[in-house]
C-alpha cells in the first residue's frame, strides 16, 4: 500500500502548503511542468507534493536529476502502477509501464538490442526516405498549386510524416497498404495517449475514487479505446502468422518479435507472448509517434520566429548537399548547425517535460532529504532546460550556444535530458533523433519558409497545450507558406 506523508514526515523535502483530502492537487494546473517549475523557485530543487493519495517528490536541478538518476538509479527505476495505463499495456505487459524486474530487464533488453538498435534503425533508411519525400512531394504539389502562397499546416504534415514511419516499421506495410484509415489510426492512437495520461480518481483518492471514476464513464472510455486497438493489433499480428503472407524486403517489428517468441518456445523459455508484441507496439505509437513530430515542429516554429536562424541553417544545408535533390542520411553527420537547432529545441521544448514517471524502491537520500519507497519521482527537465543559474538568457532560442559546448543530450549531461538519463533512458532515442535530423534538414533544404499574410515574427504562437501521456505539443497548428527553392 502506497505510504502516505503522516506516516514518514521526518525528513521528507521540503512542500507547499496542503488542503485536506486532495493535498497539493489544485496547484498543478493545466501545464503541471510550469506550475512545478514555479513552485520549486520557493520550495526547492527537490520539493515533494501530496497528489491525493500520492507522495511525490519533483527534482528540479542537475545535481539532484544526477542523484536520482545516476546514483540511486537502481533504487528509483520502477514505474508508479497508474490506471491509465493498467488496461493498454495488458497489466504493464510493455517496457515503459511496467514495474522493474526480470521481465522488464528482458524487454529492454529486446529493445535495445533487437527492435531499436543502431543495426535495425538503419535497416529503415529507404523508409525514412520514401516518407519524407512522400511528405516535400506533397508540400511541393501545394505550392505550385496556390501561386498566391497559401499556408501548408505543417502540424498535421509531420504528425503525418511520423505515424507513416511508424506504421511500416512496425508493422511492414504503408496506411496506403492496409484497410486502416489514416486518420481513424491517429485518432485511435491519441484517444489512447489521452486515457493514459487522465488521472483516475481511484489513483488519487484513497476508497472512494472508484465510483468517482466509474460515475464519470473514464473507465468505459478506457474500455473502448483498449477493445478497438486490441482487435487492430491483433488483425496484424494473425496476419503476420499467415505462411501465404508476402513478406516485405525488411524485417518489421511484428516479424521480429514472433522470432523471438519461436525461438524461446525452442528453448523451453517462453516469456513472451502476443499480448507482449501488442503492448510493445503500443509503446511504439505512443513513444515515437508525437515525440519526433512535435520536436520537429517546434524546431520550425523557433526557426519560423527567427529568420536569421532560418537562413544559415538553410545554407549550410543547401552548401553541403548541393544540387542532388534531397538530403539523405550519409549527409547528416555534416550538417552541425542543424544539430545545434536540434539540441536547442530539445532545451526549450523537451516532448517529456517531466519524463515518465518513477518509482522509488528502497530508501535513499537526495539533498539530505529522505525518499522513501513507493515514492513517485518527477524530473523537471523543462525546468532545468530553462533555469538561468545554467543557461544565459535561457528563453531566448539561441543554437550557437552550442558551439563550444560539449554538452549533450545523450543522458551523460544533467542539464539537459529530453531522453531521461539511466536505466529508464528512452529507446528509441537514435530511431527518433534520425528521423527528426532527415525530416528537418530535408524541410530545410528544399523550401523558403514564410509566415502567412505578412504575420509579424513576435505575434508567431508559442504557447504550449496541456500535455497528454509524455508529449508537450505546441498549442496552435503551425502554418507557414512553403516557396520551392530552385537550385541554380
Ligand atoms: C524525439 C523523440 C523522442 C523523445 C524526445 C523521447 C523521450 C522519451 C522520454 C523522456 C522517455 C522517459 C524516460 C524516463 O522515464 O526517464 C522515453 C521513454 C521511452 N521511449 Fe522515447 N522518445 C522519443 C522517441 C522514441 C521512439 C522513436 C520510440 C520507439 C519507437 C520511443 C520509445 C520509448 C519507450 C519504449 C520508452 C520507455 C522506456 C522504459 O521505460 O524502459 N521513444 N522517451
Amino acid at each position: 500500500k502506497r505510504r502516505t506523508s503522516k506516516k514518514q514526515n521526518k525528513n521528507l523535502p521540503p512542500s507547499p502548503p496542503k488542503l485536506p483530502f486532495i493535498g497539493n492537487l489544485h496547484q498543478l494546473g493545466s501545464l503541471p511542468h510550469q506550475s512545478l517549475w514555479q513552485l520549486s523557485k520557493t520550495y526547492g530543487p527537490v520539493m515533494h507534493l501530496q497528489l491525493g493519495k500520492m507522495l511525490t517528490v519533483v527534482i528540479s536541478s542537475p545535481e539532484a536529476a544526477k542523484e536520482v538518476l545516476k546514483t540511486y538509479d537502481l533504487d528509483s527505476c520502477s514505474r508508479p502502477p497508474l490506471q491509465g495505463a493498467r488496461r493498454l499495456t495488458y497489466n504493464y505487459q510493455d517496457v515503459a509501464f511496467s514495474p522493474y524486474g526480470e521481465y522488464w530487464r528482458e524487454i529492454r533488453k529486446i529493445c535495445v538490442v533487437e527492435l531499436f538498435s543502431v543495426k535495425r534503425v538503419q535497416s529503415y533508411e529507404s523508409i525514412r526516405e520514401e516518407e519524407i519525400t512522400n511528405m516535400i512531394n506533397s508540400i511541393s504539389r501545394h505550392s505550385l498549386s496556390s501561386p498566391n502562397s497559401s499556408s501548408v499546416d505543417l502540424t498535421e504534415k509531420l504528425f503525418a510524416l511520423t505515424a507513416s514511419m511508424i506504421f511500416r516499421i512496425a508493422f511492414g506495410t504503408s496506411f496506403a497498404g492496409s484497410d486502416f484509415n489514416h486518420n481513424k489510426f491517429n485518432e485511435l492512437v491519441h484517444a489512447a495517449e489521452a486515457t493514459m495520461g487522465s488521472f483516475s480518481a481511484a489513483e488519487i483518492f484513497p476508497y472512494v475514487g472508484w465510483i468517482v471514476d466509474w460515475l464519470s464513464g473514464l473507465n468505459r472510455r478506457r474500455e473502448k479505446v483498449f477493445r478497438e486497438l486490441d482487435s487492430f493489433f491483433q488483425r496484424v499480428v494473425d496476419e503476420h502468422l499467415n505462411p501465404g503472407r508476402t513478406k516485405p524486403q525488411q524485417e518489421d517489428i511484428i516479424d521480429v518479435l514472433l522470432k523471438i517468441i519461436k525461438e524461446q518456445a525452442r528453448f523451453g523459455a517462453a516469456l513472451l507472448t502476443e499480448k507482449n508484441i501488442k503492448a510493445v507496439l503500443l509503446n511504439m505509437f505512443l513513444g515515437g509517434v508525437d515525440t519526433s513530430a512535435i520536436t520537429m515542429i517546434w524546431a520550425m516554429a523557433e526557426l519560423a520566429k527567427n529568420p536569421t536562424l532560418m537562413k544559415k541553417a538553410q545554407e549550410e544545408v543547401r552548401n553541403i548537399v548541393g544540387n542532388k535533390g534531397k538530403v539523405t542520411n550519409s549527409d547528416i553527420e555534416k550538417l552541425h548547425y542543424l544539430k545545434m537547432i536540434i539540441k536547442e529545441t530539445f532545451r526549450l521544448h523537451p516532448a517529456g517535460p517531466l519524463l515518465l514517471p518513477r518509482e522509488s524502491t528502497s530508501k535513499f537520500k537526495v539533498n539530505g532529504y529522505e525518499i522513501y519507497p513507493k515514492t513517485l519521482i518527477q524530473v523537471n527537465v523543462w525546468g532545468i532546460g530553462r533555469d538561468p543559474k545554467i543557461w544565459s538568457d535561457p528563453e531566448e532560442f539561441i543554437p550557437e550556444r552550442f558551439m563550444d559546448n560539449s554538452i549533450d543530450y545523450k543522458g551523460q549531461h544533467f542539464e539537459l535530458l529530453p531522453f531521461g538519463s539511466g536505466r529508464r533512458i528512452c529507446p528509441g532515442m537514435y530511431m527518433g533523433t534520425t528521423t527528426v535530423e532527415l525530416g528537418l534538414a530535408n524541410l530545410l533544404y528544399s523550401f523558403d519558409w514564410e509566415l502567412p499574410n505578412g504575420m509579424k515574427e513576435e505575434v508567431l504562437n508559442m504557447d504550449e497545450s496541456a500535455g497528454l501521456c509524455l508529449s508537450l505539443a505546441k498549442k496552435t497548428p503551425l502554418e507557414l507558406v512553403p516557396k520551392k527553392h530552385l537550385f541554380a
